[in-house]
């Protein structure tokens, strides 16, 4: 069966860029990806067909224009076209380039020739229809933070990763040094692209274990308690998980959490606060905020 997809494409001025990603993955694309274009910017993203109507379109553009009136910029162009799965394959990826993350991580499309050489770790991926190709600013801060807490080389480190999407965020912690990861995302697409991905990086399926779910689920397979928990989802989803976390938690587990606007790191921290974790360090990208948590 031929499955189509919503290409929705946004013209816009460089400093709508980042709302425009906020809006397209709030509205559930994937595969977003950006390019200049003179002195604009073109974000394209993409969602299978029967996920969106044409009114929600509609929608999202009028919300897109609204951002840019309140910001005083000017209106961005929007468009959507329908493609079939294998265009939609070809037309993302040729945006996407090898994007260095932290100190250590390059993160190299599967499909390009990767380098003979190079003086860092790299990270194959093909993310498919998942988000977490490692161009967000979100993705970014969460792997930054892995590359730091995993610095001091710690022994026989267990990570579970809420919301793996493409698998980056656990392929990233077993690259740099973690012995276990255990990764779920309520999206089926998620799962198939993050376990491709755990291949393409020669990691096993023990070392790296690739479920369908969110906290429950892991709690079916996770017979421990982690040291780290990683988990870049949006702000109100994260605020409905930090109660859950205290049942994959021991006194010692940290927490990286990113998908977090600016303005929404007040209710994340009180809910934190609430549930007995410290913010220990906030980084700011853009927009966008990553805490790093601990146990009070
Ligand atoms: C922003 S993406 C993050 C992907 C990847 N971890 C990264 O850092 O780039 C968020 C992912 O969380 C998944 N998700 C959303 N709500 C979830 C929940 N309640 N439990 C588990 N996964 C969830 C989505 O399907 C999506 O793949």
């Amino acid at each position: 069966m031929i499955h189509s997809w919503w290409e929705i494409q946004v013209l816009c001025d460089p400093a709508l860029e980042e709302s425009v990603f906020w809006r397209l993955e709030t509205f559930g694309c994937r595969g977003t990806a950006s390019q200049s274009q003179n002195h604009s910017c073109l974000v394209s993203a993409y969602l299978p067909e029967e996920e969106a109507h044409l009114l929600d379109l509609a929608a999202l553009s009028l919300f897109l224009r609204q951002d840019a009136l309140c910001m005083e910029i000017s209106l961005p162009v929007v468009e959507w076209n329908l493609i079939d799965e294998q265009d939609w394959a070809s037309s993302w990826k040729q945006y996407w380039e090898p994007t260095k993350i932290g100190d250590l991580i390059l993160v190299y499309p599967a499909w390009l020739e990767p380098p003979t050489e190079s003086d860092r770790i790299l990270l194959h991926l093909d993310p498919g229809v998942a988000f977490g190709t490692g161009t967000h600013a979100t993705t970014q801060l969460c792997l930054e933070s892995v590359e730091m807490r995993l610095s001091v080389k710690p022994e026989n480190l267990v990570v579970a990763d809420i919301g793996c999407g493409s698998g980056i965020l656990s392929i990233g912690a077993i690259l740099l040094g973690a012995t276990q990861a255990y990764a779920v995302d309520i999206d089926p697409m998620a799962v198939r692209s993050a376990r491709q991905n755990r291949k393409l990086n020669n990691i096993s399926p023990e070392q790296m274990k690739v479920e369908q779910g969110s906290v429950e689920e892991l709690l079916q397979f996770v017979h421990e308690p982690v040291d780290g928990i990683l988990c870049n989802i949006l702000a109100e989803v994260i605020i409905d998980l930090v109660p859950k976390f205290d049942a994959i938690a021991k006194p010692k587990t940290w927490g990286i959490l990113s998908g977090i606007l600016l303005d929404q790191a007040k209710p994340i921290a009180d809910t934190l606060e609430q549930h007995g974790w410290i913010v220990a360090t906030l980084w700011k990208r853009q927009e966008w905020c990553c805490f790093n948590i601990r146990r009070s």
